[in-house]
């Protein structure tokens, strides 16, 4: 297991003053609820300069956008609709003018109010050096309609909602030139993938209204670590087919190693990894294929104890490495 992961248990409380809670720590939102109908459903995550994003990987809309994108893709996770956020920044003693705080509000606001989520609070600071956004965002789901990584059951089919590795191959780009000076338009659907990340909540949503068993998590850190996290929540394995990941042509033809690093471990895409039985797998392909969305069955799976098994050329490897750690 991982330190972060470890010190994240270590200090989960074991016990609940709350009986509305539904779901504490430990999936990609908590969800609470006193209603008979629908439970609210809660994500908070952070970005850091110099850690998710520089002046030089992202645009300043860009940066809002993504903070506010990335929470709104946990409640999808969860297949929850959006509803409301509160952001806290911390705000560098030098660097940061009001105007491009001004622009960064801007690229959420957009999203936001594409997604009719309301603006309802939050918290400002000022901070020595590199600026924080922290975004909380709230969401409903119908009752008993949560999507949760333990739901996963053996011979499950595992489903993502679109292409694996384009926000890690446009940011390795992005690392080494700024956003500004890049315009090969070959390198441009990555960029954009790292910068404007797009939360698939109808995706979520789809799932959340059958009545299908589906365990669900987003791929923030990569598929090695968010298939780990299904399968250790669920108590099973899950094997994935290298052949049957979507590629593009230009990620195909880069070194196998590099594909794997952007795939596997790359993180960032915002795409839902997902399981579902294989009886009703044909059932949810045609219903994502009448709303035009796409999903890919790229493995299965097995009983085990929480492994994540790679597939290729008739071998099959265990994955050790998983994604970003910040521990
Ligand atoms: N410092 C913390 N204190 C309490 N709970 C935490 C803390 N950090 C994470 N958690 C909880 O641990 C679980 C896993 O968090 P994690 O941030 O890995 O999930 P995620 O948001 O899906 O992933 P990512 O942050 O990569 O987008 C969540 O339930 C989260 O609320
Ligand atoms: C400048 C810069 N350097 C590196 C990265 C890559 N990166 C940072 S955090 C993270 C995992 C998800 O984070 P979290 O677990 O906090 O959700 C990844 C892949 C970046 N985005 N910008
Ligand atoms: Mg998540
Ligand atoms: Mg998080
Ligand atoms: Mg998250």
């Amino acid at each position: 297991m991982n330190k972060e992961i470890e010190w994240i248990r270590s200090i989960t409380p074991t016990k609940r003053h709350q009986s509305s809670l539904k779901v504490g720590i430990g999936d990609d939102a908590a969800i609470y609820s006193d209603d008979e109908t629908k439970e609210t459903v809660i994500a908070v995550d952070t970005m850091v300069e110099g850690v998710h994003f520089t002046k030089d990987t992202m645009p300043l809309k860009a940066i809002g956008h993504k903070a506010l994108a990335v929470n709104i893709s946990d409640l999808a996770a969860m297949g929850a609709v959006p509803l409301y956020y509160l952001v806290s920044i911390a705000i560098p003693k030098s660097g940061w003018l009001t105007e491009d705080l001004n622009e960064i509000y801007a690229g959420m606001k957009t999203l936001a109010d594409h997604w009719e989520m309301d603006l309802i609070g939050g918290d400002t600071v000022s901070i020595d050096r590199n600026l924080v956004i922290t975004v909380t965002a709230l969401g409903k789901v119908e009752q008993g309609k949560r999507l949760l990584r333990s739901n996963a059951s053996p011979e499950d089919v595992v489903f993502v909602t679109g292409p694996l590795g384009h926000s890690a191959l446009g940011l390795e780009h992005l690392l080494k030139n700024s956003h500004k000076n890049i315009d090969d338009p070959e390198l441009l659907p990555y960029i954009k993938a790292h910068q404007w990340p797009v939360p698939q909540v109808k995706a979520g949503r789809i799932l959340a209204e059958t009545d299908f068993k589906v365990a669900l998590n987003d791929i923030s850190d990569g598929l090695a670590s968010e298939a780990k996290e299904i399968a250790d929540a669920s108590n099973v394995s899950v094997e994935i087919v290298w052949d049957n990941i979507p590629k593009t042509p230009f990620i195909k033809k880069a070194p196998i190693h590099k594909q794997e690093e952007w795939i596997l471990y790359g993180g960032e895409d915002f795409q839902l990894i997902g399981t579902i039985s294989k009886v009703e797998w044909p059932k949810l392909k045609q219903l994502f294929k009448e709303n035009a969305l796409s999903i890919h069955n790229i493995g299965s799976i097995t009983s085990g104890k929480g492994e994540v098994k790679l597939v290729r050329d008739n071998e099959t490897i265990v994955l050790t490495k998983t994604g970003y750690h910040h521990l």
